[in-house]
């Protein structure tokens, strides 16, 4: 009916937003170079929060690989979440939200929270507040490292977010060395390990990601490592002695 309404000026695809192909659905022509003005395309969408939010965090990426949506430019975004979405979207350092997707979503783009609709607005109701974001990729990433790099400093850092950053940034590397190499981290990264994550701004996590890539590019299996592995590993080792030791008493 939409489309009917307005011929040859809206056209409806019934399709998956997190499968469907943005960056094939609009005319060549639109294309800016990365440098210019956002191009002519804007990203609008009031999707359920199930969608919404890892949908974000795959947009992110695209934003610093420039493909996807960003292939035409820097496609600007105002997308719907659950307000404390919004609020950790757009937190400042030191502000009580300030999360993991802070500082995914603010080193790549200026965000806004522009408003916020009343749950009483929408029928049926729902149990939260909606927040309306904005989002303008930057020119120039705050932090200039691989996505999944700032990614994986910025998740240990925030696993622990009551601790000291000291705590976090422990587990990127193995135990053996793990003391010795998180003091070097932050004492290459000039950052005060005392610290909570909430408190780091986004060039403290400039520093961090800068001094981690070269430990990763000075040991090549580092950036791999995952404490969770290591964990599950020593505990089945621990379990096979225990096993050992019930067949001897057997
Ligand atoms: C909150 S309603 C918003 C409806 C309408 N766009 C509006 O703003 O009033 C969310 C809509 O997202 C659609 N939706 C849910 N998952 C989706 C997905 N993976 N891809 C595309 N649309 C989706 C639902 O069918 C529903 O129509």
């Amino acid at each position: 009916m939409l489309s009917d309404a307005a011929p040859g000026k809206l056209r409806i695809v019934h399709g998956d937003v997190l499968t469907f192909k943005i960056e094939k659905a609009f005319p060549e022509s639109l294309k800016r170079p990365w440098e210019d003005d956002p191009p002519n395309v804007h990203i609008i969408g009031n999707l359920p929060f199930s969608v919404s939010t890892p949908l974000i965090i795959k947009w992110l990426e695209n934003i610093s690989r420039r493909d996807g949506p960003f292939a035409y430019g820097r496609t600007q975004m105002t997308l719907t979440f659950q307000k404390e979405v919004a609020e950790r979207l757009t937190a400042n350092t030191g502000g009580k939200p300030r999360s993991r997707l802070s500082v995914m979503a603010q080193y790549l783009c200026s965000v806004q929270h522009v408003f916020t609709i009343p749950g009483r607005a929408f029928v049926p109701k729902p149990e939260v507040d909606v927040g309306v974001v904005h989002f303008t990729p930057l020119i120039q990433p705050k932090i200039e490292q691989p996505f999944k790099l700032v990614e994986k400093v910025v998740q240990n850092v925030f696993q622990f977010r009551r601790k000291y950053c000291l705590r976090g940034l422990s587990m990127l590397f193995p135990e053996a060395q793990r003391m010795e190499r998180t003091g070097r981290l932050l004492q290459r990264a000039d950052i005060d390990p005392t610290l909570r994550p909430g408190q780091l701004s986004i060039s403290h996590f400039r520093s961090l990601c800068e001094v981690y890539r070269k430990m990763c590019d000075e040991d090549p299996h580092l950036f791999a490592y995952n404490f969770r592995e290591e964990l599950k590993q020593s505990k089945s080792k621990s379990q096979e002695k225990d096993d050992d030791k019930e067949s001897y008493v057997l």
